[in-house]
Order: C-alpha cells, then sequence, then structure tokens
C-alpha cells in the first residue's frame, strides 16, 4: 500500500523568547502559521519491518539521522509496529533555513504512518510523540496557524490570517538553531508583542498583523550574517507590507496584501537570491483522525 502527504513549510508572524531553562531550552511564545510551499512525502509499506529513506535532495540524510526516519522509528516502537515503510522525500522546502522543513517531514511521516498501519493515535498524541524529535514538530502535526508556548511543543490554535502573498528569500548559507540561541543575549533582545498578534488574527485585521510581526532572534542571526538586513531592506524598498526573518533564519518573508506588488519584491529579489519563493498562506484546516 502507497500513501501520500503534504509537509508544509511554517513561517514565524511573532517569535519571543522569554528565557533560558535549566534543561538548556528556551521559553519561547511563538505565532506559526504553515504557508503553500510544501515537501512532498510517499509512504510505501514494507513486510521486511525495515524503515529506509529516499531522497534525491543532496542536502537531506538518507539514514537514521533524518527526522522522517525517527518519526517513523518512534510510531514502530510506540505502537509495536511489525510492519516497515520506504519513505520517499521530494524536497522543495530549503534546508537549514527557519522554515522547519525537516520538522514538517517528521510531522507527516507521524501523521503518514498512523493511516498507513491503521494505528488511529489522535493528532494530540502525535503531537506528544513529535515533541520528542524536535520543538517544532508538534506545530507541524496541526498545521494551520498557533500559539507555540514552552519550548515550543504546546500548541493552542488560533484563527489564520487574511489570504495573502508570503514573498520568501534564502540567503544561500545555512543557519544552525542551537548556535543561533546560543549567541543570544536575552538582556539585549527586543520582544514581540504576542497578545497584539493574538488579537490582530483574532480581529482578521491584515495590517494589524504586519503591524505587530517581531522576533526575538533575528537581530542575532542579522549581527553573523548581513544578508540577511540586506534583503530585508531590500523587500521594504519594493513595497511589503511587513518584512521578517523566520525562526532562526536565515530565510526572510514579506507579507503583501496587492498582487502587482508581490511580483516586484519577487523579481526584485530574484537576480539578489537563488532561493527565492511567492507562495499564499495555507488557510486553517480542521484535521480528525
Ligand atoms: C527557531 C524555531 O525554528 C522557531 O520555530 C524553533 O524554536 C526551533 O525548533 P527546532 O528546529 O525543532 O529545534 P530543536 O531541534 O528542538 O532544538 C535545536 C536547538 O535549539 C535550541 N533551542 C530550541 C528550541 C527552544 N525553545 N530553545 C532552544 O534553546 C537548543 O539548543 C536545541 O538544542
Ligand atoms: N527530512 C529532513 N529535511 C531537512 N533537513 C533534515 C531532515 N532530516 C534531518 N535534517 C537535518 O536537519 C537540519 C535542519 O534542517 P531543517 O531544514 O529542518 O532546518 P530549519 O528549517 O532551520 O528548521 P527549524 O525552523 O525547525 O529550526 C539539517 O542540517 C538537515 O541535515
Amino acid at each position: 500500500m502507497q500513501i501520500f502527504e503534504k509537509a508544509p513549510a511554517k513561517i514565524n508572524l511573532s517569535l519571543d523568547v522569554l528565557h533560558k531553562r535549566n534543561d538548556g531550552f528556551h521559553e519561547v511564545e511563538m505565532v506559526m502559521t504553515t504557508i503553500d510551499l510544501a515537501d512532498r512525502i510517499e509512504l510505501t509499506s514494507l513486510e521486511s519491518g525495515k524503515i529506509t529513506i529516499e531522497s534525491e535532495s543532496r542536502f537531506v540524510p538518507n539514514d537514521q539521522r533524518n527526522l522522517a526516519y525517527r518519526a517513523a522509528k518512534l510510531m514502530k516502537d510506540q505502537y509495536k509496529v511489525n510492519e516497515g515503510v520506504n519513505i520517499f522525500i521530494e524536497k522543495n522546502i530549503p534546508v537549514a533555513a527557519g522554515l522547519a522543513g525537516g520538522s514538517s517531514d517528521a510531522a507527516a511521516v507521524l501523521r503518514g504512518v498512523n493511516r498507513l498501519w491503521n494505528i488511529h493515535a489522535s493528532y494530540d498524541e502525535l503531537a506528544e510523540l513529535g515533541a520528542k524529535i524536535g520543538s517544532d514538530v508538534a506545530f507541524c502535526v496541526y498545521g494551520g496557524t498557533a500559539l507555540a508556548t514552552g519550548r515550543g511543543e504546546k500548541i493552542t490554535k488560533l484563527p489564520s490570517p487574511p489570504p495573502c502573498w508570503v514573498v520568501l528569500a534564502k540567503p544561500s548559507i545555512g543557519v544552525s538553531t542551537q548556535t543561533i540561541y546560543q549567541a543570544l543575549s536575552l538582556e539585549k533582545a527586543v520582544h514581540p508583542n504576542t497578545e497584539a498578534m493574538i488579537k490582530a488574527l483574532h480581529m482578521g485585521n491584515f495590517y494589524g498583523i504586519c503591524a505587530e510581526v517581531g522576533n526575538t532572534l533575528e537581530n542575532v542571526t542579522m549581527k553573523l550574517h548581513e544578508e540577511v538586513g540586506q534583503i530585508k531592506e531590500q523587500m521594504r524598498q519594493a513595497g511589503a507590507d511587513a518584512v521578517l526573518m523566520s525562526g532562526s533564519g536565515p530565510t526572510v518573508f514579506s507579507l503583501v496584501s496587492q498582487d502587482a506588488r508581490a511580483h516586484r519584491i519577487y523579481n526584485s529579489l530574484k537576480g539578489f537570491c537563488e532561493e527565492v519563493y511567492m507562495v499564499r498562506m495555507l488557510g486553517y484546516q480542521e484535521k480528525t483522525c
């Protein structure tokens, strides 16, 4: 049997870091939403009981280090499944970009093998398991728009933003999340107003959302990689309604309501960056098992 799962990228509309915890992680408040830039996951059941990974991308490991492998292994162990699975990853989301590509692949595998192996676990159970793989996996299990707290694994659903264009540009560098969190100095940090962002989402106020975007990690990554600041400036000048770095970076996104402006931003970045995307937000979808 073979099934498919879509694994969409996320952007952080706001990302606040509150304090460093005793376990080494940081307590965060993040408003995240999924966008229509997605990997495609193909799952084929294997009677041998093995978990195998295939991908045409040279940037992702095709062994136990792949987050998708870890997701399948966790499900197999937790629910004592004899069957195996071959996981083919069509990689469209840039890697180490701040877009949760690996986390979304892992979440898609959790959802996918749940169906493939007839496990019937709830999304809450999958999210709890996913949190063992990485801080962004729980959010990626549900998708849509949500507030993520704790180290990112506690999810509260939110209304999705009004439809708009999201133009993304990734400079040709990869960023390690751990390095950025380590370089963060909380005394000098800038904090977004999460409450105001949530209020703007509840009101469906696009310009209110644009006014509240903010990311505590942005200054840290920008100091290490000047390309982030340069892309932000270029997007602003080309008429973006809001501009922000996603996650720990280095991808920068802009929110744009008008088609013509979105095209202008896309075209102005195309000569500057190899990886530029113009996509829609993905609306909130109620998912049940
Ligand atoms: C920056 C974000 O992408 C925003 O969505 C996430 O917070 C990162 O999520 P992720 O890539 O799933 O990160 P993880 O694999 O869980 O953690 C990678 C490393 O980032 C640091 N980390 C991550 C999350 C968090 N709340 N505090 C941290 O300090 C830790 O050093 C950790 O070892
Ligand atoms: N399926 C996968 N897709 C992408 N990267 C993977 C995958 N599995 C493991 N990795 C490894 O994870 C690292 C981070 O990749 P990823 O694309 O998830 O980063 P990211 O977009 O910055 O994530 P986040 O926004 O959650 O911090 C890479 O170095 C990559 O080798």
